[in-house]
């Protein structure tokens, strides 16, 4: 609480300085009196000058004083302050949602001096509006649902899309985030209720990277059935042919109306995170997050593990890294990472993965053992059922082939098909433990234990799964049972531990959040036709290159969140030099694809930064 009022204070003094630095251009508004004040794009609340308020039919619709911008933030900030005060105590649950009304009552009412806030004060607000509570936000969505906030297409709208996206009332959209809610965060399938998460992502690209929330559109498609979904159409969800069928119908209106729009393609379940990805990428400028986004961020993280050590990057190829959960994430960071590999090494046969799932024999089982056992009995049987993934295993997804261990690979380490995840650390004496599963603490005690063992002077514990109950282990047991040794990073927010003696056990947040922004911004202002491996890849080694060794040496492997605006510029301006050296850059507005390439590098940071919105009121002019 403490810190939030003192954070409020010094951000206050930011913004004093930014907003003395810029001129706000004025906005034409179509609209006058009460539609305006109903708008929480245009709407200044008391901020209205008398002025604006006789040109706009205004006066006597507002108290008469007016409140500058300064004195609204300050209010807002008090308010939060006593809120906090008011829940100490309660359930974090109950705390986390109260915190996020309060925030969702501003963005409902007031966009600009939302936004302001959430800009400032990043740090503490992120938690609040993304993971974890975002997650807690999806799940109780029919029941917070006050209005509506983006779009939505169900089975029921086939045909109809072309003219629906007509109804988005802006004229120009750069930015959409599209889920269709069949794998929320580790959450599972929450239907329309998902729409939170596109929400949450788009409001870090207004914080980040700077994107004009009037041009961007969270999206939900959803067609299906869930049970405790109140929003949702109640059918099945559809399969095969009719599904890609939508997408196919949505991500065509989408391009005809904003063809230079960048999608994101957000928590899919794992058969269509990776078919629409290849359905789309060569002819769209599009991205799936949880596959590109978590790989660069994670591939950061995992060369940065290598730093820890002391050890030069290219000793990367010798790394033994045990992936946990083969589904749309873990796929996708092995992916990269074996592409670093190959350019680090020139062949990809010396990569020391090792990947974990469950077998698909579980799934068979699965529906009768629920049905027929009680549910403890269950989990320790599907437990007993995950294990390393080899050539032997049937049914195999073919995006996990490459990384299954042949006979020969492993027989010396006396390991073999379904080896368990407590076997293959003991055994392999990984140099990196990380978890995409979804599956809270299956980083046990023991296996955490066995890492004590690790090949690496710095073993590195990464927890990605979200949100944080889904936290394959904490913070506090990694460094507990793993070492004071370890790096250790997590998909969601932990507190730093205090490992005695003065030494803190550094939490680092390993979310797709420092990379997916610039990703989006770099597509964008470079003009970008498709986004290309290449693209990603500079991402990733711009975030990777971020920190300095001194950092790196006391187990900080990613920036603070409080710089995440000049990470995504930096990160924004990596993507699009290589949007120009990969031949895909198209150019944005004024400035052509010749000019952009004839920027040197810190012009290009500075071309990105000009493109970022910042909020600030300005003046509105009325035009019929
Ligand atoms: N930190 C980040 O930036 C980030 C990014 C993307 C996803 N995630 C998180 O990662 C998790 C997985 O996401 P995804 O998109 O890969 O989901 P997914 O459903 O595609 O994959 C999860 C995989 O884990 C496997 N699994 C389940 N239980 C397991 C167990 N006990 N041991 C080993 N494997 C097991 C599943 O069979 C599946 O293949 C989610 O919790 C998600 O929130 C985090
Ligand atoms: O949403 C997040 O926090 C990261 C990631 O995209 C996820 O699906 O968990
Ligand atoms: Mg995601």
């Amino acid at each position: 609480m403490w810190k939030v009022a003192r954070s409020a204070a010094s951000s206050l003094r930011q913004s004093r300085r930014r907003m003395s630095t810029a001129i706000p251009g004025p906005c034409i508004v179509h609209k006058r009196g009460t539609d305006i004040l109903h708008d929480p794009w245009f709407n200044k609340d008391t901020g209205f000058p008398l002025t604006e308020r006789d040109r706009l039919g205004l006066r006597g619709l507002l108290p008469p004083r007016v409140i500058s911008f300064e004195q609204q933030y300050a209010r807002f900030m008090d308010a939060y302050v006593s809120l906090e005060k008011n829940t100490q105590g309660q359930p974090s649950n109950i705390v986390s949602l109260a915190k996020w009304r309060i925030l969702n009552r501003l963005h409902d009412r007031n966009e600009t001096l939302y936004y302001r806030v959430l800009i400032d004060n990043i740090k503490n607000f992120a938690p609040i509006i993304y993971t974890p509570t975002v997650g807690l936000v999806c799940q109780n969505y029919s029941g917070l649902y006050r209005r509506p906030r983006g779009m939505y297409f169900s089975a029921k709208d086939k045909g109809e899309m072309m003219s629906m996206i007509y109804n988005w009332p802006s004229r120009q959209v750069d930015m959409i985030v599209l889920t269709d809610g069949s794998r929320i965060l580790g959450l599972g399938d929450l239907g329309v209720q998902g729409i939170g998460i596109p929400i949450g992502k788009l409001d870090m690209y207004v914080a980040a990277a700077g994107i004009n929330p009037q041009r961007m559109t969270p999206v939900s498609v959803v067609f299906h059935m869930i049970m405790f979904t109140d929003l949702g159409l109640r059918q099945p969800r559809l399969e095969g042919d009719e599904y890609l069928e939508i997408v196919d119908e949505f991500i065509e209106a989408v391009h005809a109306r904003w063809p230079k729009a960048v999608v994101q393609f957000e928590d899919f379940q794992m058969k269509w995170a990776f078919k629409t990805l290849e359905r789309y990428r060569n002819r769209f400028c599009m991205f799936n997050d949880d596959i590109q986004g978590t790989a660069g961020v994670a591939l950061a993280g995992l060369l940065g593990a290598v730093r820890a050590q002391g050890r030069p990057l290219t000793d990367f190829a010798n790394q033994k890294i045990v992936v946990v959960g083969a589904g749309s994430a873990g796929l996708g960071v092995l992916k990269m990472a074996l592409q670093a590999v190959s350019r680090m090494t020139e062949s990809t046969a010396d990569s020391h993965f090792f990947l974990l799932d469950k077998d698909v024999l579980v799934y068979l089982f699965q529906a009768v053992l629920i049905l027929c056992l009680p549910m403890l009995i269950y989990a320790i049987l599907a437990a007993l059922l995950v294990g390393l993934i080899t050539k032997e295993r049937k049914g195999i997804d073919p995006a996990a082939a490459p990384f299954a261990k042949s006979h020969g690979e492993i027989e010396g380490l006396g390991l073999g098909e379904g080896s368990s995840l407590i076997e293959v650390v003991k055994k392999v004496k990984p140099h990196v433990l990380l978890g995409l599963s979804g599956v809270g603490g299956v980083f046990t005690e023991q296996v955490l234990t066995a890492m004590r063992e690790s090949d690496s002077t710095k073993p590195a514990i990464f927890a990605m799964s979200n949100p944080t109950e889904n936290a394959e282990c904490s913070a506090a047991n990694a460094f507990k049972y793993a070492g004071k040794d370890i790096v250790f990073a997590s998909g969601s927010p932990f507190a730093n531990v205090d490992l005695g003696n003065g030494k803190t056990g550094h939490v680092n947040q390993a979310n797709n959040m420092y990379l997916f922004p610039g990703i989006g911004l770099g597509s964008l202002v470079s003009g970008a036709r498709i986004i290309t491996d290449k693209m990603l890849q500079a991402a990733a080694e711009c975030l990777a290159s971020y920190m300095t060794d001194e950092e790196i040496q006391s187990g900080i492997l990613y920036p603070s969140i409080d710089s995440i605006r000049d990470i995504t510029a930096e990160v924004g301006a990596a993507v699009l030099r290589e949007a120009i050296a990969d031949g895909v850059a198209e150019g944005h507005g004024d400035v052509g694809p010749k000019e952009l390439s004839h920027m040197c590098e810190e012009e290009t940071i500075q071309y990105v930064k000009d493109n970022m919105w910042f909020p600030v009121y300005s003046p509105l002019v009325h035009e019929k």
